[in-house]
């Protein structure tokens, strides 16, 4: 078993998605929740030991990956993810009170928030310009500080409403000018506990993992032949996004989940398959999956398959037939 975290780290300030991911993280319950400003200081604090585990969000129904934490695992220190969870995400433009749609000219948001609302922006907003925060939360606390008379050394923020969670508003005493503001209604964000390397999540049956694979060199059918690694043990992938690897134009290395766990065998001989075959495999990691689905497994690729051509072919080196 993984040890319960006592210090758990999340993207804050509360009021977050991301701490409403940590809300439902079962074993959160007791910890104590510190807050950072930005994903590269939740992740950084994990490593320097400054917390045990933290969340942060990397992916979303509809905006995709989460740069900055695709990054932060896929470079420096080695970490693990050991579990994830889902959010629904819904979001509302909150303001100071008195403050109408017509009076808004700037809204603070996260680039992934903004992303999911472009849409209801151009149609209601079309002359407002948006600032970027790092986080839906932070947008909404620094109007929340303006109301509470806070923000007098800083001077006024450069944007009069944030697009943040309902519950952000209600925190930091925000009126909603509207609700309901995201372009796609069932918009999920998917969250995940990352910690230092140590003893895996055992299996569940219905678990995820999650791999950065790094090309020995760019040639044709490059990508081909490391998802064949898969394919050809009836591995199901979940998600597949590139990212440059920021050491030159054209340099990408592959972000991969896929469905099963490290001590399946399919999973465990589709990994040696990519450790032949690639300059460098980074392993972040085998978890429950949030919506407890079981993964699909491929007829001939469950564990007593691969154990009987295991079987087999002990046989046939002993001589056998
Ligand atoms: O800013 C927040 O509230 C976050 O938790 C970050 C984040 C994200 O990075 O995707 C999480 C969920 C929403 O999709 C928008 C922003």
């Amino acid at each position: 078993m993984t040890p319960r975290p006592r210090r758990l780290g999340y993207l804050g300030p509360e009021g977050t998605f991301t701490s409403m991911a940590l809300d439902a993280w079962p074993q959160a319950e007791g910890a104590q929740r510190v807050p950072f400003g930005s994903v590269d200081a939740a992740v950084a604090a994990v490593r320097a030991g400054e917390v045990d585990a933290t969340m942060v969000p990397i992916e979303n129904s509809v905006e995709g990956g989460v740069s900055a934490t695709l990054d932060a695992l896929a470079n420096g220190d080695p970490l693990l993810v050991t579990g994830e969870v889902l959010v629904p995400v819904s979001f509302v433009l909150a303001a100071r009170s008195g403050t109408a749609l017509a009076d808004v000219r700037a809204v603070g948001t996260h680039s992934h928030a903004w992303a999911q609302v472009r849409g209801w922006m151009a149609a209601n907003l079309p002359g407002a310009t948006y600032v970027p925060t790092l986080s839906t939360a932070a947008a909404a606390q620094t109007l929340g500080a303006v109301h509470e008379g806070r923000a007098a050394a800083s001077g006024r923020p450069v944007f009069d409403a944030a697009v943040c969670a309902p519950a952000a508003a209600t925190l930091h005493r925000l009126e909603v000018v509207a609700d309901g503001i995201g372009d796609r209604t069932g918009a999920v964000t998917r969250f995940v506990l990352v910690a230092r390397p140590g003893a895996l999540p055992e299996p569940t049956g219905a678990d995820k993992t999650t791999v950065v694979l790094y090309q020995r060199q760019d040639h044709a059918g490059g990508l081909l032949e490391l998802l064949e690694q898969f394919a050809a043990r009836g591995i199901n992938m979940t998600r597949l996004e590139s990212r440059p690897t920021k050491a030159s134009m054209g340099s990408y290395c592959f972000s991969v989940d896929i469905e099963g766990h490290v001590r399946d065998e399919r999973l465990g001989e589709a990994l040696m398959g990519l450790r032949r075959i690639c300059a460098e495999v980074r392993f972040l990691g085998s978890y429950p999956r949030a919506d407890r689905q079981r993964a699909t497994i491929a007829p001939q690729a469950s564990d007593a398959d691969f154990a009987a051509a295991r079987a087999w072919l002990h046989t046939i080196r002993d001589g056998g037939v």
